[in-house]
């Protein structure tokens, strides 16, 4: 289990992390979801000890992660800009990790095997592909056997099938009673890996609930209705409490089902050309949440022309 109490991490006047709280529990993939520079990466790097925090806590397992006696056999992490020694291959790379946590060799073979590179492990990591690299840092991750796992944006670079391996190789993680931490900035993504979220936005906290509570709370939904008469149709659903905004034949509406607005359209004697139920999509939904903490958002192109 990760437990960040009050964590907060300053860079001069610069707040990255601002009082951050949460719980990562085993057994479940918790996503870490934020847009560019909300304080993911620097959060992480508190956990495993490569950042100290300027105040505020970070247990992993009830104990500080620079007190583990043997870190990669505690918690196993991939973390962005890896330092990688361009000219050892990557079975070397692994090789030299394992002797320096006092792991038995044999297990390099079984990452490597675990990742998809035993083909390619006699390379010089130097010519590695963005794909590649990331496979060889969830190796690296996984050489421990660690009880915890922390991944920081592990899809970069990965085509496709790449990510449904992550996806999967998450899951397995955590269906084996493992506490998996992985952070991203698409909320797609995340959706269809974690079973929990905690949402991050200028370094503070936006949203810590599962999955389900997230999309059930913030994708909004309202049941859009094309008709020849809409004025009629606005004023009948008004009048059974709906909220009602009206486009050219169209109607949206919110506060009655699918149902309630075909068999209201139906007892006015009114004809429909189209009714369903619109769902605005998660990535919506996040950027919505994040839209006050974006640090590097496009201008909107009315203001450039300005
Ligand atoms: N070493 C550093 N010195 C100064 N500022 C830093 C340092 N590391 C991070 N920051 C700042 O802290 C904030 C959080 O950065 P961080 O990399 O943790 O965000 P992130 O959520 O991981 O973003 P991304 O998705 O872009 O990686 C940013 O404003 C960043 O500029």
């Amino acid at each position: 289990m990760i437990v960040a109490s009050d964590l907060t991490k300053r860079y001069g006047d610069r707040v990255a992390v601002d009082g951050v709280s949460f719980t990562v529990r085993p057994g479940h993939v918790t996503g870490f979801l934020g847009p560019n520079g909300a304080g993911k990466s620097t959060t992480m790097r508190m956990v495993i000890g490569l950042d100290r925090p300027t105040s505020g806590t970070v247990t992993v397992d009830g104990a500080r992660y620079a007190d583990s006696p043997a870190p990669l056999r505690a918690v196993g992490a991939l973390l962005e800009a890896r330092a990688l020694h361009p000219g050892r291959t990557a079975r070397a790379h692994l090789r030299w990790m394992a002797a320096s946590n006092g792991i038995p060799v044999a297990r390099v073979e079984e990452v490597l095997g675990l990742v998809g590179l035993e083909s390619v492990a006699g390379q010089r990591v130097g010519r590695f592909s963005l794909g590649m690299g990331q496979r060889l840092g969830i190796a690296a991750a996984l050489l421990g056997d660690p009880p915890v796992v922390v991944l920081d944006e592990p899809v970069n670079g990965l085509d496709p099938e790449g990510i449904r391996w992550v996806r999967t190789l998450a899951r397995d993680l955590a269906a084996e009673g493992r506490t998996v931490l992985v952070s991203s900035h698409l909320m797609a993504e995340m959706a269809l890996t974690a079973d929990h979220l905690v949402v991050i936005g200028r370094g503070r906290v936006l949203a810590d609930c599962s999955t389900r509570e997230f999309i059930a709370e913030h994708a909004a939904s309202y049941v859009k209705v094309r008709t020849p008469q809409p004025g009629q149709l606005a004023e009948l659903l008004r009048r059974s409490g709906a909220d009602v905004v009206r486009d050219g034949d169209e109607l949206r509406v919110q506060g009655v089902d699918t149902v309630t607005t075909g068999e209201l359209a139906a007892a006015g004697g009114l004809v429909l050309h189209e009714l369903g139920l619109v769902t605005s999509s998660l990535e919506e939904a996040f950027m919505t949440l994040t839209a006050g903490s974006v640090e590097f958002a496009a201008a909107h192109p009315a203001e450039v022309s300005r």
